[in-house]
């Protein structure tokens, strides 16, 4: 049971905020994430959870982030840094409690998860640039200092940093050591196995990086101070502007919109990044010779990845020894999924969205190499591959570069969480490594037409999917429609599911051209439409 001084903390600090009326909250796939002015009491809520998750998980460092991600400046978010399913229904019901019984809803979780109170609890918590993060990281020191938590408030992160110095901190003084626990800590760690991947290889012509006017320009700048070996060209990096962020620009544009931010200036060929408001999402694209946008998503990066690392095994010698995998999600072009079985020759994993999903199917392998088409994405590798590659004694000075270059890859690719900066780096050290453009990069296969709609409906609940979402199990009939349509096109594929962030239904499709893509979606959305307002 909670002490009766630390209830009567989180009492009075909750009663200085006003829950706003009518409103039911939930743990989404991306924590709360909603208009800012509404999330004081919700990010009171996550301070209390992060506690209880804490002292649970007996003084463990608990990470805390506060973002919206690629959403419109306006809003904000939180989520905790671990993946925690049974936890959401926890965050949930605090989320929802009347303040004057937040107390008592959090004893009465002491009680339910079985949290021994007398447990020390540790929280680091940081915040991308919006403005209204300083309000909301004051919410979070008052409910981390009512249940008398230790934090560190490291200000200004990246997602991704804020998940290294989680995991820094959880690993220090073992024998998973992962790094300095600080932001210092996490940008040599990227210079320095960066500098060691691209021995004997230099990366062609300049990168542009829009920064959609996020948090990840300035830690961009940052990384850049002791980069060596790339000529990057930053934009979109106006944190002083509080409407800028994600405004015509950044991953998510890009990816939706299928084209480059207006404000580009970069020429034909000129190789182009754009990250999201919070550096945890990349994708890359070019202008080609005929002046045509060409975008290289998540699917791309996780195919170049895998297919590099493939490469580096075998050359190593321990090709034999490493299961490498390929984890994506229903989104992933069809193109790419071929690609990987039969060029590649790889398997792959197909889950349900949301990283923690991929990430979680990811760590079945040795290597596990997963994105989303949005750009989410990471590679894993497992206890045995990191011995593997520590402990195989090279027969030749080709075998050792390859071992070599192997062990620092394990360095650069952010373990802990798809990470912008460090796929960047990551991918910039394959294309100097293969003498690869852009335009090489996308010839490897040509991705099918797409089309991704989103259909608003009285209530999504009731769209409930199955084998990994490829499949509608309810309304009852719809399926059957959906399967009818897309055998109507060459290389059909559709699907529709409930948005884990939005109040909507998405549906995909693709086709061997763009009108039939196109075609096929129209229909799609048009039987969800009328099957979701029965
Ligand atoms: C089709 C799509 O891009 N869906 C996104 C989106 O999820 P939805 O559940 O589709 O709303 O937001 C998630 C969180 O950022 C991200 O992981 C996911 O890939
Ligand atoms: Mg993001």
């Amino acid at each position: 049971m909670a002490s009766q001084a630390v209830k009567k903390a989180i009492s009075e600090a909750a009663l200085q905020y006003t829950k706003p009326e009518g409103k039911v909250f939930e743990y989404g796939t991306a924590g709360f994430r909603m208009n800012a002015d509404l999330l004081n009491t919700v990010v009171f809520a996550v301070g209390l959870l992060a506690s209880l998750r804490s002292k649970k998980l007996s003084g463990q460092w608990i990470g805390v982030m506060i973002t919206a991600s690629h959403n419109p400046a306006g809003d904000n978010g939180v989520k905790l840094v671990d993946p925690m399913a049974e936890w959401e229904a926890y965050a949930t019901k605090l989320a929802n409690a009347p303040l004057d019984k937040i107390a008592d809803v959090y004893d009465e979780l002491v009680k339910e998860i079985d949290v021994k109170v007398t447990n020390p609890a540790r929280v680091v918590f940081a915040r991308d640039t919006r403005a209204s993060g300083s309000r909301l990281a004051g919410v979070l020191n008052a409910a981390l200092t009512a249940t008398e938590v230790e934090f560190v408030d490291f200000k200004f992160m990246t997602t991704p940093q804020l998940h290294y110095v989680v995991r820094c901190k959880n690993t220090l003084g073992t024998q998973y050591e992962y790094g300095e626990p600080t932001e210092q800590g996490y940008y040599e760690k990227l210079v320095n196995s960066f500098k060691k991947v691209m021995r004997g290889v230099k990366v062609q012509g300049s990168l542009t990086v829009d920064c959609a006017n996020g948090v990840g320009g300035p830690k961009l700048r940052e990384l850049m101070k002791t980069l060596a070996g790339i000529d990057i060209k930053v934009v979109n990096d106006d944190v002083i502007n509080p409407d800028a962020l994600n405004f015509d620009c950044g991953a998510d544009y890009v990816k939706t919109k299928q084209r480059a931010p207006p404000s580009s200036k970069a020429g034909t060929l000129d190789r182009c990044a754009s990250l999201d408001g919070d550096a945890d999402r990349l994708v890359y694209y070019f202008q080609d010779e005929s002046n045509v946008f060409r975008l290289l998503d998540g699917d791309r990066i996780a195919t170049l990845a895998a297919s590099f690392i493939g490469d580096l095994a075998r050359n190593a010698g321990i090709a034999s020894k490493l299961k490498i995998g390929v984890v994506q999600t229903a989104y992933a072009n069809g193109s790419s999924t071929d690609y990987i079985e039969k060029v590649l020759k790889l398997p792959i994993i197909c889950t349900n969205t949301g990283v923690k999903h991929l990430h979680h199917a990811a760590l079945r392998f040795d290597v596990g190499v997963y994105f989303e088409a949005n750009g989410h994405g990471t590679v894993t590798f497992s206890e045995n591959a990191l011995k593997v590659i520590k402990n195989t004694e090279p027969q030749s000075p080709a075998q050792q570069h390859a071992l070599e270059s192997l062990q620092a890859l394990t360095d650069l690719i952010n373990q802990a969480v798809g990470d912008a900066l460090s796929d960047m780096l990551l991918v910039e050290a394959i294309l100097a490594h293969k003498g690869w453009s852009p335009k090489e990069w996308l010839g490897t296969y040509t991705d099918l037409p797409s089309r991704l709609v989103r259909v608003e409906v009285n209530d999504r609940s009731i769209f409930k999917a199955y084998d990994a979402e490829r499949k509608l199990e309810s309304p009852a009939g719809l399926q059957g429609t959906i399967e009818s349509l897309q055998s109507r096109y060459n290389k059909g594929r559709s699907f529709a599911r409930a948005s884990g962030t939005e109040d909507a239904v998405r549906v995909y499709a693709e086709a061997a051209s763009r009108s039939e893509a196109d075609d096929l979606a129209t229909r799609v959305a048009n039987a969800v439409s009328e099957a979701g307002s029965a």
